[in-house]
């Protein structure tokens, strides 16, 4: 997975389009380079015919004009072995080149995988449909969008290769149905038997014998004489007389049981996780963390108080948020995470967003964020780590985590251990992409400019387990998160006494 990788945020994804503009132009170019050498044809072909029907209507007249019979025998001879190589000269030559050039910057194979993972992620997080989704039915809401055969034909050949046969079998079934009603495009023309072939393939993996050998007869009533598709025949027929199983050890992972029940992570994606009944959760203005809050309270929102964890309404103004998006977006890279065993950052499959940090001191703005960061927590941010702005994508997500360091990490921590979080949202997002909490039971969703905090460790400085959390993937939306990891040890003398 490479740093550039494409569809881990919206912001990154946006290049793309622009590419794409460039590649219609080049594409309408060699439309036009094509059109002009039609004409040229064209327009021959009518005075050529025009002269020969001429002398073929009074042939011996026409022969017997000796300036007539020295052109033909000079055109037979010249004119159309300069046809020949009109022909032979290729078109679009510089149009196939630029293409060529694009394509470093084009979306690799690794970004498809990628993006079928996430499509894939989104599909099992929000136990969504495939027929559903292929149809642009997302989570309850119609959108004016659906997928091509070719689309749900990459979703079922990339989750085959890895070995999801279910979910890749749900895929190819659909691209069946999608070529039933539309017809695809040339020069992207998709066999129906080879889609059934790779359906029967794909059943056969799930031990379905009966049904694969169904696909392939359906297969043989459009091309009885096939010889792949009748050896197929022969093959599967000879598994079902046998019983040998061409099963590949499935994984006995129950995760991949497409009716399970929802783990308690998914539920929490899922909103739906029982409203709190404490009655200590109220909504406040705190004026009091820092003297400046006397000035200008802050609308707080206590979600929990163990661990200690508040929400901050309209703690960004628009001004900043826009400010912060375009001071972050040329510099977004994709996140990583911190590997021990490597002793340095990687990036993994379990985050996928872009990133951008920003030192404390990097222009106002960011001077601002932090003095609002100390009225919003009374933490003393020295030695805390940069601000963090990112970005999700397609299906963009945070596994579930912890903030705080593991043993490793934490003996090699000048700072100490991180004692609590700041993430704001810079960004609402339209369905998914919310954070969630599953050992106390807490979601908390993207709202544009409010922000949510809590405490990592407990009051004796131990990590809290209970603080364990993730970022649900985004289903619709470009969701804007800026955050900041507070670090333990400036806060030895001003620790403000945490509440209870
Ligand atoms: O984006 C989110 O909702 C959570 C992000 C997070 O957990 C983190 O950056 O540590
Ligand atoms: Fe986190």
């Amino acid at each position: 997975i490479e740093e550039s990788s494409h569809c881990t945020s919206v912001a990154g994804m946006v290049k793309l389009l622009e590419l794409e503009d460039q590649l219609i132009e080049n594409l309408s170019d060699y439309a036009n380079e094509l059109e002009k050498r039609l004409e040229t044809v064209r327009r021959s072909i009518d005075s050529l015919r025009l002269e020969n029907q001429k002398a073929r209507s009074s042939t011996v007249d026409y022969l017997s004009n000796p300036l007539n019979s020295f052109s033909l025998i000079r055109r037979m001879n010249r004119d159309w072995v300069i046809w020949q190589l009109f022909m032979e000269d290729p078109v679009g030559v510089t149009q196939a080149d630029k293409i060529q050039t694009l394509r470093e910057e084009m979306p690799t194979s690794t970004d498809v995988e990628e993006a079928v993972t996430a499509l894939d992620r989104i599909q099992i997080t929000y136990g969504l449909k495939v027929e559903d989704i292929a149809s642009g039915y997302l989570n309850g809401k119609q959108y004016p969008i659906s997928v091509t055969a070719l689309d749900s034909y990459a979703m079922g050949q990339i989750l085959f290769d890895q070995g999801n046969f279910i979910r890749a079998s749900r895929w190819i079934y659909q691209t069946l149905t999608w070529m039933e009603s539309f017809k695809l495009p040339e020069p992207f023309l998709l066999a129906k038997d080879e889609v059934r072939t790779f359906y029967a393939e794909t059943l056969l993996k799930l031990n379905e014998k009966a049904d694969a050998l169904k696909v392939v007869n359906i297969a043989l009533t459009d091309k009885p004489h096939d010889i792949k598709l009748l050896v197929k025949k022969m093959e599967i027929e000879a598994l079902i007389r046998t019983g040998t199983s061409n099963q590949q050890p499935q994984p006995k992972n129950p995760l991949s049981n497409p009716n399970r029940s929802p783990t308690l992570y998914e539920m929490g994606c899922r909103g739906m996780y029982p409203a709190s009944t404490d009655s200590k959760l109220v909504c406040r203005y705190n004026s009091t963390t820092t003297p400046f809050l006397t000035l200008a309270p802050l609308k707080m929102e206590i979600v929990g108080l163990n661990p200690y964890m508040v929400i901050y309404h309209d703690v960004l103004s628009s001004a900043e948020i826009d400010e912060m998006k375009e001071m972050a977006t040329p510099s977004l890279k994709r996140a990583t995470v911190y590997k021990a065993s490597l002793g340095k950052n990687e990036v993994v499959k379990t985050r996928t967003s872009k990133v951008a940090w920003f030192p404390d001191s990097y222009n106002s703005l960011t001077l601002r964020l932090n003095a609002r960061i100390h009225d919003m927590t009374g933490f003393d941010l020295s030695g805390s780590e940069m601000l963090q702005l990112m970005n999700y994508g397609l299906g963009g997500h945070y596994d579930k985590h912890y903030d705080f360091f593991n043993a490793t990490e934490k003996s090699s921590s000048l700072t100490g251990d991180r004692i609590a979080t700041v993430l704001f949202y810079m960004s609402d997002v339209e369905q998914g992409g919310a954070t969630v909490f599953p050992n106390i039971y807490k979601t908390v969703y993207p709202q544009r400019g409010t922000a949510v905090m809590w405490y990592n460790l407990k009051d004796d400085g131990q990590p809290d387990e209970q603080t364990l959390h993730a970022a649900c993937p985004v289903l619709v939306g470009s969701k804007w998160v800026c955050n900041k990891w507070i670090r333990e040890r400036a806060q030895f003398r001003s620790r403000p006494c945490l509440k209870k």
